[in-house]
């Protein structure tokens, strides 16, 4: 079965997408089997249709033998009637089994979407949703719904070919020769279809991108007056998507009407020539009914090989835009980061993006840093080297002796936590919030957190754990958001605690209260500091780490206040 799924997908995707693609397609294929076997004997009931109907006509009412006549015409209705049953049985099992491969794809892709490389570009939101979405769709709707109508249509079209042959054989090769015309066409035409869809796809991801960011940024553009400015933009871009939508349809109704074209000239011929027969006493007038429904019933089949032809090129378009998500996708692999303390090694290091000159530094597990710098110069991304989520561009980052690079990202994550100035709140209530971190937490160790982030009193005021939040905690002020996502992060037991202006939007007193019990909870810990200004620039630090853009400052400083490390850094500079 892996190796038939591998097959089919080298040759419909191509090689590159085959690799990704061909495990969802094995899981599909037993299910997609018994659907076309379905599909097959409801096809083989609808070719048998028309040698009914000639024998109603030539047996029974051409023959005037009513025992006959009632015969055929019982049979036909018989199975007539079991063809719709039939039917309907053969649709709910494709649908069940497309379904379960269209999640199936969803998910291997929302899996890769979510793991993405920090080092590859973001892809904006709504891009990433109309790929997730539209191109796992075309690829469903292709590999399943589209290659199950293709195997019907041959097996439709070879049986109505076989039947028509049976009738008269020389009759029957007017199909044939019709065959080689299209198969032309067909491959004139496939270029444009592919270019048709890749610009509808790109497209309909430029649309999904501007509605994601406009209404993900609605406030501030209503603030700044840019809303007009903004629909205007969203306008032009649906007129364009209208515009390649019909240039799309129109030319897929040009390539359909040549093979409509290819079977109305069939027909008229058979017509005309089988009429002739008739009159000639060489065909019962049966045989010319049961000839024509061949002919007419071979235009659907011909029609829809066409359109597989077709759509081939199109799904290929979707499978490249969904390969790209999948080939930025980092497996969560690598070295389990060293048992024991942590220390931090910094040497010579930058991250790719920052400005600062490189930096050398070692922090001792449990130590308390603060990570000083103006504004752009690269903290934030030196930081998030230490959790993987930025590269380096020179230098290297240990943790414990181990180059961070090789080591495994989630287990990273478990034991060093990067808490951002901006952090993700999600839709659902505060106890669903602060569940991301620790899923098995009682109610009692939820409460703890809040009041070591100064939240409890704001908790019960509202409506406890059962607090509603809306989505990105837009109904939060920005100090409510940074204190969930403190309370959150306590809960994990990381040794190193990363405060990247995670206090930036929090009063003083209060953010007091927070740093006191951080330090009581976590005085193990090794606890880094970003900030510009506030509380979290005070107390003692074991050390200060000053990103410049010339050469590095270093400065341990036990003890001091505020106002004299101040003046000792400012001696430094
Ligand atoms: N994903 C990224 N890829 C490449 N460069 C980035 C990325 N994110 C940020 N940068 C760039 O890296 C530089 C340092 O950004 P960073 O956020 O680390 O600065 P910072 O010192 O923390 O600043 P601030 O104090 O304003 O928060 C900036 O020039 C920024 O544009």
């Amino acid at each position: 079965m892996d190796r038939l799924a591998a097959r089919l997908a080298r040759l419909i995707f191509g090689p590159e997408a085959a690799g990704w693609l061909a495990p969802v397609m094995a899981r599909a294929l037993p299910s997609g089997l018994v659907v076309l076997a379905a599909s097959l004997a409801a096809a083989a009931l609808g070719l048998a249709m028309p040698m009914l109907t000639r024998q109603v006509i030539d047996a029974g009412i051409m023959a005037r033998d009513m025992g006959a006549l009632i015969f055929w015409a019982g049979l036909s209705f018989a199975l007539g009637l079991g063809a719709v049953g039939f039917g309907i049985v053969n649709g709910m099992l494709h649908l069940r089994a497309s379904a379960r491969m269209l999640a199936d794809l969803r998910g291997r892709l929302f899996g890769a979407a979510l793991a993405r490389d920090p080092a590859c570009p973001d892809l904006p939101l709504g891009e990433a949703m109309a790929r997730l979405d539209g191109d796992c769709a075309e690829i469903q709707g292709f590999a399943f719904d589209t290659g199950l109508v293709a195997v019907g249509a041959l097996f439709r079209l070879a049986g109505g070919l076989g039947l028509m042959i049976a009738l008269d054989w020389r009759m029957a090769i007017l199909p044939l020769l019709a065959a080689p015309f299209e198969l032309w066409f067909l491959s004139r035409a496939r270029p444009r279809t592919r270019a048709l869809a890749e610009e509808v796809r790109n497209q309909r991801g430029a649309l999904s991108t501007q509605m994601a960011e406009t209404l993900s940024a609605r406030a501030t553009l209503r603030g700044l007056g840019a809303l007009d400015q903004r629909a205007a933009s969203f306008g032009a871009a649906q007129q364009a998507q209208i515009a390649g939508l019909t240039r799309q349809r129109l030319w897929s109704e040009t390539v359909g009407a040549v093979s409509q074209t290819i079977t109305a000239i069939l027909r008229g011929i058979i017509l005309l020539v089988g009429g002739w027969q008739v009159v000639r006493g060489e065909w019962q007038i049966g045989t010319l009914v049961a000839f024509l429904a061949y002919a007419g019933m071979m235009s659907g089949p011909l029609r829809n090989l066409l359109g597989l032809y077709h759509a081939q090129a199109r799904a290929r378009v979707a499978a490249d835009r969904l390969g790209a998500v999948i080939a930025s996708a980092r497996p969560d692999e690598g070295a389990e980061p060293p048992p024991g303390p942590l220390s931090i090694a910094l040497r010579d290091a930058r991250a790719e993006g920052a400005a600062h000159h490189p930096v050398t530094a070692t922090i001792l597990p449990g130590q308390r840093v603060l990570l000083d710098g103006p504004s752009g110069i690269g903290k934030s991304r030196l930081m998030a080297v230490l959790t993987r989520d930025a590269p380096l561009a020179e230098g290297s980052a240990r943790l414990a002796g181990a180059e961070v690079a090789h080591l495994r990202p989630l287990r990273l994550a478990a034991r060093v936590i990067h808490l951002a100035q901006r952090p993700a709140i999600l839709r659902g209530t505060l106890a669903e919030n602060l569940r991301l971190a620790a899923p098995d937490a009682g109610d009692a160790a939820l409460w703890q957190v809040l009041e070591a982030a100064d939240l409890a009193g704001w908790a019960r005021a509202g409506a406890g754990l059962a607090t509603p939040i809306g989505e990105t905690g837009a109904n939060l002020s920005g100090g409510l958001r940074q204190r969930i996502a403190i309370a959150r992060a306590l809960q994990r037991p990381a040794e190193v605690l990363i405060f990247d202006e995670a206090f930036s939007e929090i009063d003083d007193a209060a953010c007091q209260r927070i740093l006191a019990a951080i330090e009581a909870r976590h005085a193990d810990a090794t606890r880094i500091f970003i900030a510009h200004s506030g509380p979290a620039r005070e107390g003692r630090f074991d050390q200060r780490i000053t990103l410049t853009s010339s050469a590095p400052i270093f400065l341990i400083s036990r003890g001091e206040m505020p106002y004299q490390r101040e003046k000792a850094r400012e001696k430094a500079v």
